[in-house]
């Protein structure tokens, strides 16, 4: 059965790999602006763009997910520049934040989509200058969601987490497994 990742993530190939199945990596193009101010909503339907971006005749399925975080009801991406990094490392600074993470499973040739939203609770330390300036300049959070990533030298930023870790690097394990589990993926009973 043919198994495609949707995307260009090194950290979403690394977790996906862990699972010990072959799949191929195909990152997806798409215009990451829609007009959606649900966090669940958003991360499932960027999630599903992705997936159905990267579809050829012979795939069977197909996993794309998407991550931002929110504070204040503020979304945050990636940052644009170092000045925008700085800018939401000092809105995260001393507070609690959300990270979503949205999850597409995609049977092609049924054309049925599975989706699924994870939701983990991440508290900062009050960050000092000098953090946020080492941690800006080592340019490690310029292409991850809120402008860090917990699974590199971001993880002394964070003084605790509620939830699932997975989700915070850009996957989660857990429930990408229940997913594929839930449609017989790995007792062999998936083909379409
Ligand atoms: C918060 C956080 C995010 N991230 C990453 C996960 C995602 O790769 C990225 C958010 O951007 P995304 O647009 O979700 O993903 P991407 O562009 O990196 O990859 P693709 O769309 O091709 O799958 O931020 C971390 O690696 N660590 C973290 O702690």
């Amino acid at each position: 059965m043919s198994l495609v990742l949707a995307s260009a993530s090194p950290r979403r190939s690394e977790l996906l790999r862990t699972f010990g199945i072959p799949f191929v990596i195909r990152p997806p193009h798409v215009d990451e602006c829609l007009d959606e101010s649900d966090p669940m909503q958003l991360v499932t339907r960027l999630g599903e763009m992705k997936a159905r971006a990267v579809v050829l005749p012979a795939d069977q399925w197909i996993i794309a997910a998407d991550t931002i975080v929110t504070i204040d009801d503020i979304i945050l991406g990636k940052p644009r520049d170092r000045e925008e990094n700085r800018q939401m490392l000092q809105m995260l600074s001393g507070r609690a934040h959300r990270v979503y993470g949205g999850i597409a499973l995609l049977n092609a040739p049924l054309n049925q989509i599975f989706l699924h939203a994870v939701c983990t609770s991440v508290r900062f330390r009050k960050l000092t200058t000098a953090m946020v300036d080492n941690y800006v300049a080592s340019a490690d959070g310029l292409d991850k969601a809120g402008g860090y990533g917990i699974q590199g030298s971001g993880a002394v930023l964070v003084e605790s987490i509620d939830g699932c870790y997975d989700n915070v690097v850009g996957l989660s394990r857990s429930h990408l497994y229940q997913m594929m589990a839930a449609q017989g993926f790995f007792e062999g009973k998936a083909e379409a």
